[in-house]
């Protein structure tokens, strides 16, 4: 199907559409590598690539074919070093389609528990929250939603107890072997501590923020969970959901969120 003619060339409804993903592809690239050093790649990448098409068109088989061989093995390198970005672009797609509100596919496909949707008792948390914010102390915290988390509890020290203030208090004082790293409360429980946390690379995070806020964005970027981060040294308090990373937050602020994130049925 003819849509117009530019010169010597035939353009079809499906050219147009074709060129319209392209763009609409790159354009999405572009956003998620945008500030970070794999932008510098994919822009290097992008020129060889050019560079690939000139002499192709020039006839220059030689120098042709020794840019194919590169071009071939530089895409599995742009795996490797996109990885990030591409398990990124892979979250964004899973989670805008909604598919994982689906029960049967939250049990089967994503192997999650239906336990997992318990009602977390907020109380001990937000008043250990407080404690530690009031107390310069420090704090990381990792609250399940539907994801398993079970491989990150193994990176620490198994606890499995009953929810208390008391003991979430005793496992971040300072003179405790297990203040550091983060604690997870799973299916409502204290499961872990000490726990090691993927830390993110985003670029835009205010430099005055440490390895602690970047391990609570980091782990809300791999996983659904909310992760509540209290700084040591100003005793702020941060929220990471889904990516986003919320500062300065007070109690009630904490509170609203974390009852609307993990109580509230999805849509
Ligand atoms: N990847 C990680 N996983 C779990 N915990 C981490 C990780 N990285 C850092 N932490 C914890 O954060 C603590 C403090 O790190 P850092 O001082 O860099 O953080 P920060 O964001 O500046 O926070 P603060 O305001 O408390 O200083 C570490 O001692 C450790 O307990």
């Amino acid at each position: 199907m003819l849509a117009f003619r530019l010169g010597f060339l035939d353009i079809g409804w499906l050219d147009l559409l074709d060129i319209g993903l392209v763009a609409f592809l790159l354009y999405q690239i572009y956003n998620l590598v945008r500030g970070s050093v794999a932008s510098r790649v994919f822009v290097g990448y992008l020129l060889v690539y050019l560079a690939y098409l000139l002499v192709k068109a020039l006839g220059l088989n030689l120098t042709t074919t020794i840019f194919e061989y590169f071009i071939s093995v530089g895409a599995l390198a742009l795996i490797i070093i996109f990885q990030q970005e591409i398990r990124r672009f892979l979250m964004l797609i899973g989670k805008s389609t909604n598919l994982s509100s689906n029960r049967w596919i939250r049990r089967w496909l994503l192997r999650q528990s239906e336990h997992t949707n318990e009602r977390i008792a907020l109380k001990p948390i937000l008043d250990t929250c407080r404690t530690l914010s009031a107390e310069f102390s420090g704090g990381l915290l990792v609250l399940q939603r539907h994801d398993d988390l079970e491989k990150f509890a193994q990176s620490g020290e198994i606890i499995d107890a009953d929810l208390s203030k008391p003991l979430l208090l005793a496992i971040f004082s300072q003179y405790s072997p297990l203040h550091d790293g983060a604690v997870l409360i799973m299916r409502g429980r204290i499961r872990a501590a000490r726990c090691i946390l993927p830390v993110s690379d985003d670029d835009e995070l205010p430099p005055a923020l440490g390895f602690r806020h970047r391990a609570a964005l980091g782990m809300s970027e791999a996983t659904d969970a909310a992760i509540i981060a209290i700084s040591e040294e100003s005793g702020r308090l941060a929220l990471a959901l889904n990516g986003e990373l919320y500062t300065n937050l007070n109690q009630a602020e904490l509170e609203n969120r974390l009852e609307r994130y993990l109580h509230e049925p999805r849509g």
